[in-house]
């Protein structure tokens, strides 16, 4: 395994997610897109949908939060079954501390960054965590046009990761598809989060092995991707 896909259920049917879940069986992941109508302009699902979702699929839960106050929220989505959970900086008040407490629940900790968020300043937490996740929408919605600038940032973060000697896994989020995805793993992600270039296909569980197979032609040589 040198790349992960997870699809984003922001762009499947909420009235249906255990059968949404089936439909992308053989992904790496089920990434929870959970959003609060403060941190994010959109309002999706919480605590009681995930512990649900967990019991329903042996996929295992990628939790990204996009809300405020994940240092209160955080340790409640271990609970309900996530195995990993991302928070955003930029709505983290003590993301070290935060980090830990993910981790000594049990669960991987991830943290995020919105497209205008730079990671230099946060190079020394990188030890700290398990993935960065680096958003190439403006978080809220599915179904937007990847923002190509955000390669460079994706490349400087890689180069951060392999000079600090760390197995971290980088995700990219938003506008991943069959287009962009081998620009993405060039630049050094191997956790690709796909909700509409998946949901919207015929055959969702061959779309997710159809990215995967077209990033892992990238990923397959690199000694930093997931899995080597
Ligand atoms: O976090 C998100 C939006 O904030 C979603 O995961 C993301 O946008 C996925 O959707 P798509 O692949 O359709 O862009």
């Amino acid at each position: 395994m040198a790349a992960q896909i997870n699809p984003s259920i922001l762009s499947a049917d909420f009235a249906r997610l255990a059968d949404e879940a089936e439909a992308v069986k053989g992904a790496d992941w089920l990434h929870v897109d959970v959003m609060d109508n403060h941190f994010v302009p959109n309002l999706t699902l919480g605590v009681p949908i995930v512990e649900s979702l967990s019991r329903a699929t042996d996929t295992p839960l990628d939790c990204h939060l996009m809300i405020e106050d994940p240092d209160r929220w955080a340790p409640q989505y271990v609970e309900a079954g996530a195995g990993s959970v991302t928070f955003h900086v930029e709505a983290a008040a003590a993301p070290v501390r935060l980090a830990r407490e993910i981790r000594a629940k049990g669960a991987r900790a991830s943290m995020a960054l919105k497209p205008a968020t730079p990671i230099e300043p946060y190079e020394d937490l990188l030890p700290e965590l398990d993935m960065l996740l680096i958003m190439t929408v403006e978080p809220g919605f599915g179904g937007q046009a990847f923002l190509d600038i955000m390669l460079p940032k994706i490349r400087r973060t890689r180069e951060l990761i392999s000079r600090h000697g760390l197995q971290m896994w980088l995700q990219v989020d938003g506008g991943v598809s069959a287009e962009t995805i081998e620009r993405c793993a060039e630049a050094g992600a191997d956790v690709f989060v796909a909700g509409s270039a998946v949901y919207g296909t015929e055959d969702p569980a061959a779309t997710v092995r159809a990215l995967r197979a077209q990033a892992e032609r990238v990923t397959a040589g690199a000694a930093w991707a997931c899995g080597h």
